[in-house]
């Protein structure tokens, strides 16, 4: 479905990323890891052509979207949930969720049943939310434009516990669904059991993928550990 091969990006003269490869399959669950600034979140910004790659292949669906603009490769049916979330802070939590919906499966219903927050405070303005809650609503918006992949950029960092495990049932449900999703988290315990593989980055390049089974004390210690 996304296959991302080779890929290079640079903030201005300064490179970023030396050479990202990774894959995510219909239905699967792929988490990219890596300690802090190995170049997670720049991946992800080259795939959304928001901080465009400018050497590598970016194909969604057999299509080449490397050199699209943003814009463009939303409506390819990529949906993103960016780090520091990100909702429209005047517009009510409904508005928030109907200003970017696509017909689909996705529906106001099936997100407020995701999560009940959401419809218990449809009415409120989303800048009055607690920081989980607005969590819940860009997850919620991304879901409402029924993307075919999803990908979320540290959706759980530096929520409280109890709005943290709400957030990773509804990853689970999505995982049941069959919503293939590409996931940011440092939260190894949540992410392990859940992910179909797991792409490491180091130093902006792909330095191991595997199943998470295979991840073994030498991997973690080498890529993960602080
Ligand atoms: N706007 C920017 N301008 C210049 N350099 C940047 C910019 N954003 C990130 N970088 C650099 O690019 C590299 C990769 O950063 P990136 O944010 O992608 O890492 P990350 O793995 O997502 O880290 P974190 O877990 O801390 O979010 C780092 O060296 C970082 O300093």
């Amino acid at each position: 479905m996304l296959k991302v091969a080779d890929i290079e990006t640079f903030y201005g003269p300064s490179q970023a990323l030396f050479g990202v490869t990774l894959e995510v399959a219909a239905g699967e669950m792929v988490a990219l890891m890596g300690r802090n600034g190995m170049g997670k979140t720049t991946t992800i910004r080259s795939i959304f052509g928001l901080t465009p790659a400018s050497r590598g292949t970016i194909e969604f669906e057999s299509q080449n979207i490397r050199r699209l603009p943003a814009y463009r490769i939303a409506k390819a049916g990529l949906g993103l949930v960016p780090e520091g979330r990100r909702c429209f802070p005047n517009l009510s939590v409904r508005e928030n969720l109907l200003v970017t919906a696509r017909p689909g499966e996705w529906t106001l219903a099936k997100v407020e049943a995701l999560f009940p927050r959401l419809e218990e405070r449809r009415a409120q303005m989303a800048k009055t939310l607690s920081g989980g809650e607005q969590q819940m609503l860009a997850i919620g918006r991304a879901l409402m434009t029924n993307p075919r992949l999803l990908v979320l950029d540290e959706a759980t960092e530096g929520l409280a516990p109890v709005i943290r495990q709400e957030i990773w049932r509804a990853i689970r449900l999505l995982k049941e669904q069959g919503q293939a999703t590409l996931l940011v988290d440092k939260s190894l315990s949540e992410i392990l059991p859940i992910a179909d593989r797991c792409t490491i980055l180091e130093k902006g390049c792909t330095v191991w993928d595997g199943k998470p089974a295979a991840l073994d004390s030498t991997v973690r210690d080498r890529y993960l550990g602080v």
